[in-house]
């Protein structure tokens, strides 16, 4: 594939093919293939070590491909490790366990991150945007580890980017700001974005997503939106869906 075609407008915010990625010995993503329309909020559900971190973090490009790694990855016609300078300025990516400077407060991470954008979103609405308006001038390493994912989100969103790549949104966070990042998704989609969301809760996907693709053992079992899952599986919702197209249990123990 020639990835210097242009198909305008049309053409999907997110294309992977025939990825493979390996540590070692061990096959992390096998024979990957994704499409993410624009607009769509895609979940990636799987269990833990499914492949999902793996899959959006070669989205995002942050993996060197190794001798046996392949395929083909198109943000918005970019690919990743070619046009990584225009890819910062359209992707933003929250990832797990985001490393941030320990000393600096709320505003002043702000501040760097809204530096690196020609219109980035003014800071009072970031902090609006993730409920932390009385910590702007706490340090990093003051904050709870929810305020601290809650940060990694708005820094995220920093540059009004096109296409939003979070992986384990809302994991750890309590009842309120979970919904409180739900709202802030389905904001980011009304306003035209286009989301990537990592998750293995099911509860999370089923409200938020248009459509899914299931990863399991690197690999894509199914893609649909989640009704057609839970349809194509014979099951009664996701979560049983889940463990029909698996084999596997989700979260927690299942009774016949
Ligand atoms: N840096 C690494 N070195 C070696 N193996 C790795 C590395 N990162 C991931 N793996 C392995 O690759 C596989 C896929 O991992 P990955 O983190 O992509 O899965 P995941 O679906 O995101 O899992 P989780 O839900 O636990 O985050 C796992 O078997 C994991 O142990």
């Amino acid at each position: 594939m020639d990835g210097n075609q242009n198909h305008g407008e049309a053409e999907p915010a997110i294309v992977v093919e025939g990825l493979h990625k390996r540590y070692g010995q061990k096959i992390a993503v096998d024979d990957v293939g994704l499409r993410v329309e624009r607009g769509e909020i895609f979940g990636i559900l799987g269990a833990n070590g499914a492949g999902k971190t793996t899959t959006v973090e070669t989205i995002a490009g942050l993996h060197r491909a190794g001798r046996h790694d392949r395929g083909t990855v198109r943000v918005l016609g970019l690919d990743p490790q070619r046009d990584r300078a225009a890819l910062r300025q359209v992707l933003g990516v929250q990832l797990q366990d985001a490393r941030l400077h320990d000393a600096l407060t709320v505003d002043e991470l702000i501040g760097l991150y809204r530096s690196f954008y020609p219109h980035p979103r003014p800071a009072a609405e970031l902090v609006g945007l993730v409920g932390l308006e009385e910590q702007r001038s706490v340090r990093f390493d003051k904050l709870s580890g929810g305020q601290q994912q809650r940060l990694s989100i708005a820094l995220a969103l920093t540059g009004r980017p096109r296409v939003v790549i979070l992986d384990e949104l809302t994991t750890g966070l309590d009842p309120k700001s979970r919904r409180q990042m739900w709202a802030t998704v389905e904001q980011l989609r009304d306003e035209g974005s286009t989301i990537l969301l990592v998750s293995h809760a099911m509860e999370e996907v089923e409200r938020l997503c248009d459509r899914v693709a299931l990863l399991d053992a690197g690999r894509v079992l199914a893609t649909g939106t989640p009704a057609a899952l839970v349809a194509e599986a014979g099951a009664a919702d996701l979560d049983e869906a889940f463990v029909a197209l698996t084999g596997k249990h989700a979260e927690e123990e299942e009774a016949a």
